[in-house]
C-alpha cells in the first residue's frame, strides 16, 4: 500500500476508518495490559483517533507514528492544544505535554525516537497494511519497542468479497507474526454488527500480546 493511498484518503476527508467515539474494545480491556500509572504508550498509525483523547484523560503518556501530516494537524486542533514542532530526521516531531507525534512513515522510525514503552495499541494499524508488509510491519514494531505487551484489535472475513484496508488477517497469521516472541491471549471475539463496511460479515478479534 502506498503513501499516496493514504495522503490522498486524508487530503480527500475519506477517512471511514476514524471513529467518532473512543473504541470501546479499548476502554474495556486496556486494564489487561496492567499499566502504570503515567505509562507510555505507542500508538503505530495512530491517524487522529479520539483513543488518543481518553488515553491522555487516564493520564498516559503517548507517542504516536502517523504519515499525514493534515491528519496530526488536525489531531492537535481537535485536542486543543498547541504542539511545538521539529524536524528530526525524515520526521515531522509535534509535541504537546505527553502527546507526541512523528509524522512521516512509521518504516523509518527507530527506538531512538520514540524512548522507552510501557506498551501498544494498534488499532486499524496491522490491519490497514496489505499482507505483503505485514511482516515487516509486525517485526519492524517489536524491533523499535522492544519487549512492551500489546493490545491488538483485527478483523476475519472472506478477502475474496472485500479488498481492504481493513485486510482480513487471521487468527493463523497473528500467530505466525507474533507468536515465536509473544503469548498470544485472544480476550474477545465478536461479529461486526451490520458487516464490514455495510458488506460482509467480520468477526473482531482482540488479542493480547504478552512478550515471552
Ligand atoms: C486505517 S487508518 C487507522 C488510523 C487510526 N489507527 C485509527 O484507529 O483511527 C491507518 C492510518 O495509518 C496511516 N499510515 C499508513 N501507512 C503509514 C506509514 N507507513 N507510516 C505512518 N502512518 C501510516 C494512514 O495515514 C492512516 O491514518
Amino acid at each position: 500500500m502506498h503513501t499516496e493511498f493514504w495522503l490522498e484518503k486524508w487530503h480527500n476527508n475519506d477517512i471511514g476508518f476514524h471513529r467518532s467515539s473512543v473504541n470501546p474494545l479499548l476502554t474495556r480491556f486496556i486494564e489487561r495490559l496492567n499499566l502504570p500509572k503515567r505509562a507510555h504508550l505507542f500508538l503505530p498509525l495512530c491517524g487522529k483517533t479520539l483513543d488518543i483523547h481518553w488515553l491522555l484523560k487516564q493520564g498516559y503518556r503517548i507517542t504516536g507514528a502517523e504519515l499525514s501530516e493534515k491528519a496530526v494537524q488536525e489531531l492537535f486542533a481537535e485536542l486543543g492544544c498547541q504542539p511545538e514542532i521539529a524536524n528530526i530526521g525524515p520526521f515531522v516531531r509535534y509535541n504537546a505535554g505527553p502527546l507526541t507525534v512523528f509524522q512521516g512513515d512509521f518504516f523509518s522510525l527507530s527506538q531512538s525516537h520514540i524512548g522507552g514503552i510501557d506498551a501498544l495499541y494498534d488499532r486499524a494499524a496491522l490491519v490497514a497494511l496489505p499482507a505483503s508488509m505485514r511482516l515487516r510491519y509486525a517485526n519492524h514494531l517489536r524491533e523499535i519497542t522492544g519487549s512492551a505487551p500489546q493490545l491488538l484489535i483485527t478483523y476475519d472475513y472472506d478477502q475474496t468479497i472485500m479488498s481492504g484496508p481493513p485486510f482480513s488477517v487471521t487468527p493463523q497469521e497473528v500467530a505466525e507474526l507474533y507468536q515465536a516472541h509473544c503469548h498470544l491471549d485472544c480476550l474477545e471475539v465478536e461479529a461486526v454488527e451490520g458487516g464490514l463496511k455495510g458488506q460482509c460479515e467480520a468477526t473482531e478479534r482482540v488479542w493480547l500480546l504478552t512478550p515471552r
